[in-house]
């Protein structure tokens, strides 16, 4: 079992990590879920320690990673690969970690078979592509046998067929009594692996639940408004405490709107003169919903974060977390009542 306890980390002006708990389970496949920029790979990389926190504690079965002995045999951690470039580097790196944890030489071609790279254990000089890339670091972390994995976002640089690969790997991992963390930012790719969610905005804890319990709420019904005055809407809207994300159609985007009924969003549209061309309720897509979930966090940290994103950090720039066609609005998010709320008050 992996736990964060008020887990947080500061980076100068930019709180990464703000005061978030939860804990993880064997057995089962979590997700921590979140946009990009969100924290994902902080939290992972304290839990892997490769990063102290400022404040709370990243525990692997009840003690922080420095204390482990021989860590790569309880906890195996995927992290950024992109350094892993050429065949001989990647055995050499196999190597070391192998000794380093005590582990025998054969344990290498073993997990070189494991993520179908068995080609790899011939010595030689040719550089790796990314998707080999990414399986020699699942090598890595699956080189102690550990009960605990670590992947961050596991499935980049795969195709649909090493995603379908992978998602298999997981499942079977859990399923043999490991506790299997993975981080990724998109609901509709993530959910149908994981049987948990652990769901961050801007560092801090939106909701963890199980899957379908998150999807029950992400089907919640949206409110579409499209108006000449979307603008000053969509400012009311958020001022409301509602969340609100804009769909790029047309001259003007359309407003999808959360957490409140048509009725409520034709009076207010009525009582502000705002012209409203169509108002109309649907249901969104998961990537939508998750967007709106994202995009009404707030805190501190989403406050630094904004600011961050008005300096133009491209780190921390908002993602079109829903696809190319919408995008949820970064800035003017506030604490409210709806949908991550029923959510979090389970
Ligand atoms: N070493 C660092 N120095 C300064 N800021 C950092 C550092 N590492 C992370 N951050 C900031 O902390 C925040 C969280 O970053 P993190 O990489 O953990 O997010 P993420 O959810 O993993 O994002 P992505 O999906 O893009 O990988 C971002 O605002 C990022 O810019």
């Amino acid at each position: 079992m992996i736990e964060a306890v008020g887990l947080t980390r500061r980076h100068g002006r930019v709180l990464a990590v703000d005061d978030v708990s939860f804990r993880v389970r064997a057995g089962r496949v979590t997700a921590l879920l979140g946009p990009r920029g969100a924290g994902k790979s902080t939290i992972m990389r304290m839990f892997l320690g490769r990063e102290r926190p400022t404040a709370g504690q990243a525990l692997v079965d009840g003690r922080p990673y420095r204390e482990l002995d021989r860590p790569l045999r309880k906890i195996g951690g995927l992290l950024d690969t992109s350094r892993i470039r050429s065949r001989n580097a990647a055995r050499a790196r196999l190597g070391r970690l192998a000794r380093r944890n005590g582990l025998p030489a054969r344990r290498i071609d073993e997990v070189l078979d494991l993520v179908e790279l068995g080609d790899l254990r011939a010595h030689g000089s040719g550089r790796l592509s990314p998707r080999d890339t990414r399986r020699l670091g699942l090598a890595g972390a699956l080189l102690g046998d550990p009960e605990i994995l670590v992947l961050d976002e596991p499935s980049v640089g795969l195709d649909p067929d090493g995603v379908g690969w992978l998602r298999t790997l997981l499942r079977r991992l859990a399923s043999e009594g490991r506790t299997v963390l993975v981080s990724g930012h998109r609901l509709s790719t993530t959910s149908d692996v994981a049987d948990e969610l652990v769901v961050i905005g801007r560092g801090r804890l939106i909701t963890s639940c199980p899957t379908e319990e998150f999807l029950d709420t992400a089907g919640a019904a949206t409110i579409r408004v499209r108006s000449p005055q979307w603008m000053l809407f969509a400012r009311e809207l958020r001022r409301r405490g509602l969340a609100v994300a804009e769909e790029i159609d047309g001259e003007h985007p359309a407003l999808l709107i959360t957490g409140s009924t048509s009725q409520e969003i034709g009076e207010l549209a009525a009582a502000l003169s705002v012209v409203v061309h169509e108002l109309s309720l649907r249901r969104a897509s998961l990537d939508q919903t998750f967007a709106l979930i994202a995009d009404r966090t707030s805190s501190p940290s989403g406050i630094e974060h904004d600011a961050a994103v008005a300096a133009g950090d491209p780190a921390v720039a908002p993602h079109p977390a829903a696809g190319p066609r919408i995008r949820a609005a970064a800035a003017g998010s506030r604490a409210s009542a709806g949908v991550s709320d029923r959510v979090r008050g389970r």
